[in-house]
């Protein structure tokens, strides 16, 4: 990373020396108030665990951290679209954004002592992607976690974006979890040719689980010991995830790992996707505590 860092809780680190497998730079970030570790490319946040706390994110032990690759845990930001895309089903599942190398535009130390980092990734439209679009994610680390996402359309037109962070959180045993917050809303079943249901009471993970909660409420909770609670503002798409044992075990960076982990994602995707005029810059933040 070419961008200057002043302060001494942020050091520059690679995947080789902190996992034993070379190929992503990243950032070691450790303060009074936390530890987190963060990979440039998706300015994916790989760890987080503030002082005297369980780790607040799970990151499979099985990962690759192969450049343009995705990163099998922490939290991957899916953008310009999520999951598959609805023009062409051959390009890559989840978008651009969480394989390309982003910026770190400053790194700083708040008042509280909360570590500040920006980044920001400029795509200048492709192939892939036609429209032009910048996106600025903010987090803030202190004893809370905290996301901020800015993403400017800069197409000549409207444009649809589709988007989510998907949020891997550890938990002991995924069969016996409970995520509370989404009683009674509506879901598309991903598993079941995208049919709606109403979510009848908590949310349990028994076997697949692969649901897309559009008009979500703004807080869930995942209960498994500590509860750890995800608050959102401007994140109206909440979708949650685990493969169960069957589908884990053809998916080489999880395997029997599934049980350890749930994603409880916050976005904007299916009926909620942001529709963005030319130079139209829409917002949204995602709040994490234990
Ligand atoms: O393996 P990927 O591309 O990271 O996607 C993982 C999962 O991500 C979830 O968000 C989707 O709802 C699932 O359908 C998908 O399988």
């Amino acid at each position: 990373m070419s961008e200057s860092i002043q302060i001494q809780t942020i050091s520059r680190t690679d995947s080789g020396t902190l996992y034993g497998k070379p190929g992503l730079d990243l950032l070691l970030v450790q303060t009074s108030l936390c530890r987190a570790v963060i990979a440039r490319q998706g300015a994916q946040l790989l760890e987080f665990q503030a002082a005297g706390c369980e780790p607040l994110l799970w990151l499979s032990p099985k990962a690759c951290f192969e450049p343009g690759e995705p990163v099998r845990g922490g939290i991957p930001l899916c953008l310009p679209w999520f999951g598959i895309n609805n023009q062409d089903p051959e390009k890559p599942k989840h978008g651009l954004v969480r394989t390309e190398p982003w910026q770190l535009a400053s790194g700083k130390e708040l008042e509280g002592g909360e570590v500040e980092l920006v980044f920001t990734y400029r795509h200048p439209g492709s192939e892939l992607f036609s429209a032009p679009f910048f996106c600025t994610m903010t987090m803030r680390l202190g004893r809370e976690l905290e996301l901020h996402l800015e993403l400017e359309n800069r197409a000549g037109e409207a444009t649809e974006y589709s988007w989510a962070w998907h949020t891997y959180f550890p938990v002991d045993d995924v069969r016996e979890i409970e995520v509370r917050g989404l009683e009674n809303t509506e879901y598309l079943d991903k598993t079941r040719e995208l049919e709606r249901f109403t979510q009848e009471g908590v949310l349990t993970f028994p076997g697949e689980v692969d649901r897309v909660f559009e008009n979500a409420p703004e807080q869930q909770q995942i209960i498994n010991g500590d509860a750890i609670t995800a608050r959102s503002e401007n994140c109206h798409t909440v979708i949650a995830w685990n493969p169960g044992a069957e589908l884990s075990a053809t998916l080489e960076d999880v395997g029997d790992h599934y049980r350890e982990y749930v994603c409880v994602e916050h976005g904007n995707a299916f009926a909620n996707s942001w529709q963005l005029e030319s130079r139209q810059t829409a917002t949204a933040s995602l709040r994490l505590t234990r």
